[in-house]
């Protein structure tokens, strides 16, 4: 029998390592939580927040899932495991993924997730600019929410109506509606936290992930909008 060529094309975070070295370290993201293994966060302080609301913003397609500028306006994220920084917030993006709705980046106990809500914050008492703290190992801040199919999100609806017009890698849109990213967050604000990574290349181990324990509620249809503008990275 003659012998068949064997091609193993490995695309996607195996080959990652060789691009971005940083891929290769001790402390990368996404995790699976195993919530057996949390410990208590003990006598941490409370987690605060505050985001400007009536400025416009752009959604922007980057090629793998939307993402809302901030544009530079004024917000604040501080405590919890921030130690005494104050970080603001740069974007946010969401993670959908592959079409059988588990989207999320982390999992916890092996469970996956519809999709998975972004909020990059920066460490403003320290660096001088969202790249620079970006290369830093307390230099970002994301906030994780979880997304699960339930009833409609009208906040988030603000973005999602807009994808339509953002089909292809490099459109954007501006809208100057007002929205509150804090309306983005689950009511219990609860939550794991632990020293990571950017989930896609550089990878750098710049982020401290505080991911919140409670589920935020999309509609199917909403869910269906975002899986038909970029699945993995693809705009179908
Ligand atoms: C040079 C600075 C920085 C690499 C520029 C690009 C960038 O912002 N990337 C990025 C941001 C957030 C995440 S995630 N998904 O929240 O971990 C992943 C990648
Ligand atoms: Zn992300």
């Amino acid at each position: 029998p003659y012998l068949v060529p064997v091609v193993i094309l490995i695309v996607g975070p195996a080959t990652w390592v060789e691009k971005f070295p940083e891929a290769r370290g001790t402390r990368q993201s996404p995790v699976d939580i195993v919530t057996s293994r949390a410990s208590s966060g003990g006598s941490a302080p409370p987690l605060v927040w505050r985001y400007s609301v009536n400025h416009p913003r752009s959604v922007v397609n980057p090629g793998y899932c939307w993402r809302v500028d901030e544009n530079g306006y004024d917000s604040e994220l501080r405590g919890g495991p921030l130690g005494s920084d104050v970080y603001k917030l740069q974007q946010w993006h969401c993670h959908w993924g592959s079409v059988n709705g588990e989207g999320s980046e982390h999992t916890v106990d092996g469970r996956a997730f519809s999709g998975e809500l972004h909020l990059v914050h920066w460490n403003t008492s320290k660096y001088n600019s969202f790249t620079e703290a970006a290369g830093q190992p307390d230099g970002l801040a994301v906030l994780g929410v979880l997304l699960m199919v339930g009833s409609k999100h009208d906040e988030l609806d603000k973005v999602v109506r807009l994808l339509p017009y953002i089909q292809h890698k490099g459109d954007k849109v501006t809208f100057s509606e007002p929205l509150n990213p804090a309306n983005l967050l689950p009511k219990r604000i609860a939550y794991w936290t632990y020293p990571g990574s950017l989930t896609t290349p550089p990878c750098t181990e710049s982020v401290t992930w505080i991911l919140f324990k409670e589920p935020v509620q999309v509609s199917a249809e909403q869910v269906r909008l975002n899986l038909c503008y970029y699945v993995n990275g693809k705009n179908v």
